[in-house]
């Protein structure tokens, strides 16, 4: 399809892909190489035959004497072996050919799935907010896949075509020159015919990839809901979201084999027309013996070839679009940056004292919805912080901020006196231990989801955190232990189990400070109980920051902070805030008058 700036392939795209190639270089030379020696000796063949015909078989008589007679077939004889050498080179060229390009393509591919999936994995969080997941799982698979197609069919088959249709064109014109340009004249049918099919094919593989990137984003949301889907009965309506999707990608499949099913026909269609019209012209001059039998049939064996690159060219066309089209897909997921930026010489700390400080904070998501309002507070090192408030108050966007997940618009974030802009992100978060609200299980076993394949998290710790935060009783109960399968997030533990799960991976790093963005679900009383002593025991000697939702999990903090629509609106003891008769205490009447 023609671009806005009237370009039949955006060359920019085509540059950045071929950079891809470059390194190499030297397979597709060996490739092309190996075409060009196929597409000689595909060639070859008619004329070969049109030799034998003309100048051997015609010579052929009953009568002729056996020494003549013995003569031709030795010169047959010959040329049949050089035919029978060109099938074998063309083979031999076509399976080599094949197998490196597939190899080069399939390498390339690697690196380039890699190279995304690396990027998209140093992503910050907000490009994560925006982006379906489905998007990104279609982006990492089937485009890169679609790349593929560029680099193995695309680029030989546009190569091998131009050639077998420049090479034919010579040869016709040569043998002949008025029949050849009679073939000629039937190229512009063929061309128009392709050019129409293909503007609309390409609308048809448009909407087909839409709708595949619909069905993809509503499997990974719908099948990672699923509990909520059948809590709330919702199964019958998912059903019916996907299966519509699914019918309109049936529907622009069957518009795809329709169009198809007319185009192929209608090239046929010219193809016999050629033949039927070098029939009769050719037939005519056969018959004046200004054109040989041989030069008749070699013609109808060209015009076979001849039709084959030219379909093929129209149809690489719409591989390369489609091909275009996931590159600039991809390329516009390698060109998103990072919103956090790294500092090239980061302020390098052995251990934290854990000292936080907000000052003057403003904060939004996006634009200016502030979602938090010049908030400044002061956490000494070692002391135990609660903050409590209304559902979005901020809360937990706050100890998004600590970890530096977002960076923030106005004011400063300092730890230990030192702006978290300055430390490294990754020594920050190592030493920021962070338990989410969403407990998040791989598939593994439990060792692996406490440890994480942190290297400086031994099986050890592991152990060691799981008895300091009560996990260990019941890991030692499941069968097999630390070795115990864990199903993919977790599904078989209870909400309480992951919650000590996730205390113990947190903890297993030994970090300076902690962040518990605490769970809302309710659990039973037992295991309330073996939390909030976990709790106690994991904050000893270390800042604490608690979001919590359970007035009781605080009742000891050395001070509660009370936010409100992104504001500090209290803030103190327990026993100073009730005093207050403040949100605080509302609050604290609403758990407690139960
Ligand atoms: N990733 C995000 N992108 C955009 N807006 C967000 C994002 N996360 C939170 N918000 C918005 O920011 C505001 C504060 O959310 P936050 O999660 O910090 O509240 P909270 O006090 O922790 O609430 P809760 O107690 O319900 O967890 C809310 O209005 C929420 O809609």
């Amino acid at each position: 399809m023609i671009n806005k700036r009237g370009q039949l392939i955006n060359t920019k795209v085509m540059g950045r892909l071929l950079r891809y190639a470059y390194p190499h270089w030297r397979s597709f030379f060996l490739v092309f190489g190996l075409i060009l020696l196929m597409t000689i000796t595909s060639l070859a063949q008619p004329r070969l035959v049109q030799w034998i015909i003309d100048n051997h078989l015609v010579n052929l008589s009953p009568g002729m004497e056996e020494g003549a007679v013995r003569q031709e077939l030795f010169q047959i004889g010959i040329i049949a072996l050089t035919y029978l050498g060109t099938v074998l080179i063309n083979f031999g060229s076509n399976y080599a050919h094949f197998w490196v390009l597939n190899k080069t393509g399939q390498t390339i591919l690697l690196n380039l799935r890699q190279e995304v999936y690396d990027h998209v994995m140093s992503l910050s969080m907000s490009f994560f907010d925006t982006n379906p997941l489905g998007n990104l799982v279609t982006r990492i698979t089937n485009d890169t896949e679609n790349l593929n197609e560029m680099f193995t069919s695309v680029l030989t088959s546009l190569f091998q075509n131009i050639v077998s249709i420049i090479g034919i064109i010579l040869i016709m014109l040569t043998m002949n020159f008025r029949l050849g340009l009679m073939v000629l004249a039937l190229t512009p049918a063929i061309l128009i015919i392709s050019f129409v099919f293909r503007n609309i094919i390409q609308k048809v593989y448009e909407e087909q990839r839409r709708i595949l990137s619909k069905i993809n984003n509503h499997l990974s949301e719908n099948l990672s809901g699923m509990n909520v889907i059948q809590m709330f009965h919702q199964e019958e309506k998912v059903y019916q979201e996907f299966d519509k999707a699914d019918r309109d990608y049936l529907r622009e499949s069957q518009r795809e084999v329709k169009y198809f099913a007319t185009y192929r026909p209608a090239v046929e269609l010219i193809r016999s027309l050629g033949i039927a019209l070098l029939l009769w012209y050719g037939g005519g001059g056969f018959i004046r013996e200004t054109i040989t039998f041989g030069i008749l049939y070699a013609y109808i064996e060209y015009i076979q070839r001849f039709f084959h690159p030219i379909l093929s060219l129209a149809e690489t066309y719409n591989v390369i679009q489609s091909a275009l089209t996931s590159s600039r897909r991809i390329f516009s997921l390698m060109d998103e940056k990072r919103t956090v930026i790294n500092q090239t010489d980061p302020i390098q700390v052995d251990r934290l004292m854990g000292k936080v400080e907000f000052d003057h904070v403003w904060f939004a998501y996006k634009g200016e919805e502030w979602v938090l309002k010049d908030v400044s507070f002061i956490i000494e090192p070692g002391e135990f912080v609660a903050f409590v408030g209304s559902t979005g108050a901020g809360k937990s966007s706050i100890m998004h901020l600590i970890s530096r997940f977002y960076d923030i618009q106005r004011g400063s974030i300092r730890i230990d006196g030192i702006d978290i802009k300055n430390f490294d992100e990754q020594q920050l978060r190592q030493a920021v231990g962070v338990v989410q609200q969403d407990v998040f299980l791989f598939g593994g076993t439990v060792e692996e989801n406490i440890t994480l394949g942190r290297e400086y998290v031994s099986r050890d710790d592991a152990i060691q955190a799981s008895k300091l935060v009560n996990a260990e009783t019941f890991i030692r109960r499941l069968p097999g232990g630390y070795e115990a399968p864990v199903m993919e997030r977790g599904a078989t533990f209870s909400a309480g189990q992951r919650q000590l799960l996730s205390y113990a991976r947190t903890v297993a790093a030994d970090p300076s400070m902690l962040i518990l963005d605490e769970a809302t679900a309710n659990i039973d009383t037992e295991t309330e109980l073996l939390i909030q002593d976990a709790i106690i025991k994991m904050s000893r000697n270390r800042t604490t920051i608690a979001v919590a939702h359970r007035i009781s999990t605080i009742a000891d903090a050395d001070k509660i902070i009370v936010m409100h629509h992104g504001e500090i609106a209290e803030e103190g003891t327990k026993d100073q805030l009730l005093e207050q008769d403040g949100i605080f205490r509302v609050l604290y009447e609403l758990q407690f008058d139960r």
